[in-house]
């Protein structure tokens, strides 16, 4: 059997926290052969309700469960973290953008960047779900500067599977068969998924649909999916926004198939023609617990466009927090 690695979940006992504990504890994040010991981190008002996750993780057995934590103090909760979940702060409600919790969130994720700076693994993985996630991540990235830049990302997977159901549902394949979607940019609605090199079974699935349907119904579909959620169940998505950030680790952590990427936010290396150090999505291929940046697609006009204006949103959100970084 392997060590046991620390799984750090912050907003443990939020929506999207109910769902990660229980399927990481069920290996479905690290695989089947990996015990995991949880470090849940919640605020105070909030640990009588921890307390009910962390009974419930124990009724339920987990072979690969070594030990819970639950705790409100993160300094505990990030102590030797290998991966380290950032989903607590507030969910936004109907009509709200994204980026109108920036000011509430944000200040949750510089202190969070320093306890991580702190006491985390020098090799910690952090994923960002809480909104806005890219300009959260930069902020706790920013607070900690021991810690590599690289390894602090945020969540743009949860639109990488709606963009393949989406397209799965319209050119009749399954989506499992469906491969190099790619979502660039912001997790807003100025994010800008992108069919063009998308395949299923070898075949290119572009050239298959019309561009109409594509830049009118297919872009504003998924970049508008969660305020459609919200509307449909009157709170955001949880179950598969916790599903994405488990299929957004493992792809980390173990790898992604050979002929496919997954959409990553991750720093920005200047790739693209994308500012330096801002937290943009962009195609990524993952081995050997590293993940790296797909280069040399090519970029039509259309897509120009629509990587600049995301591209820009990312850049204003890092004006509004200049102070926090
Ligand atoms: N990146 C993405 O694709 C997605 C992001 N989200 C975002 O994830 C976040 C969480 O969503 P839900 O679980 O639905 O919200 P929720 O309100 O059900 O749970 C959030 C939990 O975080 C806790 N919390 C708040 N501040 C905290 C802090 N400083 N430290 C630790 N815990 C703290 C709260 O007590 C609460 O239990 C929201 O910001 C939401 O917008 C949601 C869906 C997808
Ligand atoms: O839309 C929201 O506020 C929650 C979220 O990030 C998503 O479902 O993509």
């Amino acid at each position: 059997m392997k060590q046991p690695v620390r799984v750090a979940i912050t907003g443990a006992a939020g929506q999207i926290g109910y769902q990660l504990c229980f399927r990481i504890a069920a290996g479905d994040m690290l695989g089947p052969d990996q015990p995991v010991v949880l470090q849940l981190l919640e605020i105070t008002p909030a640990l009588g309700a921890l307390e009910g996750v962390v009974m419930e993780l124990k009724d339920a057995a987990f072979p690969l469960l070594a030990d819970v934590v639950a705790t409100d103090d993160a300094n505990v909760a990030f102590k030797d973290a290998d991966y380290a979940l950032l989903v607590g702060a507030k969910p936004r409600g109907p009509g709200m953008e994204r980026a109108d919790l920036l000011a509430e969130n944000g200040k949750i994720f510089g202190p969070q960047g320093r306890a991580l700076n702190d006491h985390a693994s020098r090799d910690v993985k952090v994923l960002v779900v809480g909104n806005p996630a890219n300009t959260n991540a930069l902020i706790a990235q920013a607070a900690a500067p021991d810690l590599d830049p690289r390894n602090f990302t945020a969540m743009t997977r949860l639109d990488h599977n709606r963009a393949l159901a989406q397209l799965a549902e319209k050119t009749g394949r399954h989506h499992a068969s469906i491969k190099k979607m790619i979502i660039w940019g912001n997790h807003s609605s100025t994010q800008y998924p992108d069919i063009r090199f998308a395949e299923s079974e070898g075949e290119g699935l572009a050239a298959g649909v019309d561009t109409g349907w594509y830049r009118d119904s297919f872009i504003p579909a998924v970049q508008q999916r969660g305020a459609a959620i919200i509307k449909a169940r009157g709170a955001s998505s949880a179950a598969s926004a916790a599903s994405s950030a488990i299929d957004h680790i493992r792809s980390w952590a173990l790898g992604t198939p050979d002929g496919d990427w997954v959409s990553m936010a991750v720093p920005s290396t200047g790739a693209y023609g994308i500012e330096p150090g801002i937290i943009y999505s962009y195609p990524c291929v993952c081995e050997g617990g590293n993940y790296r940046i797909v280069e040399g697609l090519d970029v039509d006009e259309f897509s120009r466009e629509r990587m600049d204006a995301t591209e820009a949103e990312l850049r204003e959100e890092r004006e509004a927090v200049a102070s926090l970084l």
